[in-house]
């Protein structure tokens, strides 16, 4: 199984890449919608992140307000800290679920969109870490257009988080997603020959069907040894 991380900024272009991906009959576990989960009302980080905020962050109708908990924690780093403390169990259960649902299924090359890979220090798991790259420019005038936000809340969202150079000096792959959206779809193209190579022999034995296949070599073998010796 080869599990490919698709990372970057906020507003960098990692939904539109994953979206190339899914049209690609590629799943992508996405951890933004599994944080989202994370967070509705009487789930376990709900309560926990209720208990420890307060009610002044729910709406009426007992939601939490995501906008007004994303002010007090984009602009709070100890605050946000604290959030990813309490969910981080959740959302990464949630994102193991997910893999092995899809392992389980057969599927040999997964993509993991995980914004946080580099912060949440999960790099180690994922090969290729295909980064999408923006100028800072863009950067913020996508975001402010994306989500209608005053510069100031952007900023504070993007100061929140590890700087793209410097992801972009981890990358196996780097997509630059600063100019047209046809140069990305041109871009994604070589990106997805090179994710969809063949298997290496480590990624064959720990997809689904390379671990039947020793397991089905376990038993062949000790039924072999038995009828040599019995
Ligand atoms: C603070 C919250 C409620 C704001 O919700 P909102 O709907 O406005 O934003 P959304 O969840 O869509 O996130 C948008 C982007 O913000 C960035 N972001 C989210 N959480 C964080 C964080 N803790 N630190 C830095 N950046 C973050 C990511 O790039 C993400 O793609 C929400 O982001 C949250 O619960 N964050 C903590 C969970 C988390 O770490 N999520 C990222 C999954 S790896
Ligand atoms: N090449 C492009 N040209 C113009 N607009 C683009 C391009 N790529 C992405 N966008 C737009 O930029 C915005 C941010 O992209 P997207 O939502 O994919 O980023 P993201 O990295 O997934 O953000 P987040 O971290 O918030 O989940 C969106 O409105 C998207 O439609």
């Amino acid at each position: 199984m080869r599990l490919v991380e698709l990372t970057g900024g906020i507003a960098s272009g990692k939904s539109t890449v994953s979206s190339m991906f899914k049209h690609n009959h590629i799943p992508v576990v996405d951890a933004d919608i599994i944080a989202r989960d994370a967070l509705k009302k009487n789930s376990g980080g709900y309560k926990k992140v209720v208990a420890a905020f307060g009610p002044d962050i729910l709406q009426d109708d007992g939601q939490v307000d995501r906008l007004k908990l994303g002010r007090i924690v984009f602009s709070d780093a100890s605050k946000r800290q604290l959030l990813n403390r309490l969910l981080a169990p959740y959302i990464s259960s949630g994102i193991f679920l997910e893999i092995f649902k899809l392992w389980i299924k057969g599927h040999k090359v997964i993509v993991l969109d995980i914004p946080l890979l580099f912060e949440a220090k999960m790099d180690k798991w994922t090969k290729p870490i295909v980064v999408v790259w923006v100028d800072p420019e863009t950067q913020l005038r996508r975001l402010v257009e994306r989500d209608n936000s005053t510069e100031e809340d952007a900023r504070n969202r993007i100061n929140a988080q590890m700087s793209l150079d410097l992801k972009k000096s981890q990358a196996d792959i780097v997509i630059d997603n600063t100019g047209s959206r046809q140069d990305l779809q041109e871009r994604f193209s070589e990106v997805l020959s090179q994710v969809k190579r063949p298997l290496t022999w480590t990624e064959f034995w720990l997809s689904r069907d390379g671990a039947l296949s020793a397991l089905l070599g376990v038993i062949i073998g000790v039924l072999a040894g038995k009828k040599l010796f019995w």
